[in-house]
């Protein structure tokens, strides 16, 4: 197992290329946010402008756009019980982010349903929160879910429920053979994440901590994943999963020593020069 290093930043931020537009840096729709978690669906948007995704859509209840636009005006807004326009933002996104505040009813589901069978080769999809929740109780999804590029954001709880390996059992072997069997990229949230790529190297976290522990925290690492991947194609999937796991914590690491605790929110505001500071020279 890799410790990732400080190092990470600079191999994947490069200087953006000067002949260049918003389509340059990707596309990313982002899928959640039911009526009692609007907050986990607009921080992961949040995060995805803020990492630098070129153009961004939350496919979200209607109940939140007003929430959103006053929060992030950068980002554009479908209801994602409209079939027809989810399905075709997918059909045009990069990558496709689902999960956070998504909720685990039917209509949840069927908005998970909707969004799997909108999928192709092209996608990455990161599944988070919610949707690896409803996955875990209709397995029939998972095979389905495979021709995409997978990228599974759970945390130890969420684990248990989709591999299921109870939490006090969950160790690296069970963890990688879980992950092979699953044909995607897992990055197992905790005090010092895991993460088991599909090249079969697994790399874990050495910094973090206590400051982290909020609501939101992990909806916010989705967005940044997101963007990372849809930006930086000249290095690998696993560099770039790798170090959007690496400046999610790298920041939140730097903002407590002024602070007590560090929100999700602290985070986002702060990505935009973190990124400048730690980008390729
Ligand atoms: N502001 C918002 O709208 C927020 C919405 N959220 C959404 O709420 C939904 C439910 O997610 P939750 O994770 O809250 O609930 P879950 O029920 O999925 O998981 C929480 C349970 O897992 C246990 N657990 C064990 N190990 C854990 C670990 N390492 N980290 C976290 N929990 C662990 C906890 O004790 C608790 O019983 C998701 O869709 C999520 O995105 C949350 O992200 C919180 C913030
Ligand atoms: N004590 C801690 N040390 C290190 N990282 C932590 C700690 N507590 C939380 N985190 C990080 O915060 C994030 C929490 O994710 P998650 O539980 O999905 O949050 P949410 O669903 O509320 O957004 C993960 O990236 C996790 O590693
Ligand atoms: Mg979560």
């Amino acid at each position: 197992m890799k410790k990732i290093a400080d190092d990470i930043l600079n191999k994947v931020i490069s200087s953006r290329p000067i002949i260049s537009y918003k389509g340059s840096f990707g596309r990313v729709i982002t899928i959640g946010g039911n009526e009692e978690y609007g907050g986990a669906i607009i921080m992961a948007t949040n995060a995805a402008v803020h990492a630098g995704a070129g153009l961004v859509t939350c496919a979200t209840s209607k109940i939140n756009v007003t929430a959103l636009h006053a929060q992030l005006p950068e980002a554009m807004f479908i209801d994602y019980t409209d079939t027809t326009k989810l399905n075709q933002a997918i059909t045009k996104s990069n990558v496709v982010v689902i999960g956070p505040g998504l909720g685990t009813t039917a209509q949840s589901l069927a908005i998970l349903k909707t969004t799997i069978a909108a999928l192709s080769a092209n996608h990455f999809i990161i599944v988070d929160g919610s949707a690896i929740t409803l996955l875990a109780k209709n397995r029939n999804l998972l095979s389905q879910l495979k021709i995409a590029n997978v990228i599974f954001t759970p945390h130890e709880m969420e684990w248990q429920r989709l591999s299921g390996i109870p939490i006090p059992n969950q160790d690296i072997k069970s963890n990688q053979s879980k992950q092979e069997s699953l044909s995607a990229n897992v990055v197992l949230k905790k005090y010092h994440t895991e993460i088991y790529h599909t090249n079969g190297s697994i790399s874990q976290l050495s910094i973090g901590g206590p400051y982290m522990s909020t609501g939101g925290m992990g909806d916010t690492l989705t967005g940044i994943i997101a963007a990372f991947l849809c930006q930086f194609k000249q290095v690998s999937t696993s560099d770039r999963i790798d170090a959007a796991v690496y400046i999610h914590s790298a920041v939140a690491s730097s903002l407590a020593t002024q602070k007590y605790v560090v929100l999700p929110s602290d985070i986002i505001a702060e990505l935009q020069h973190y990124m400048l500071i730690s980008q390729k020279k």
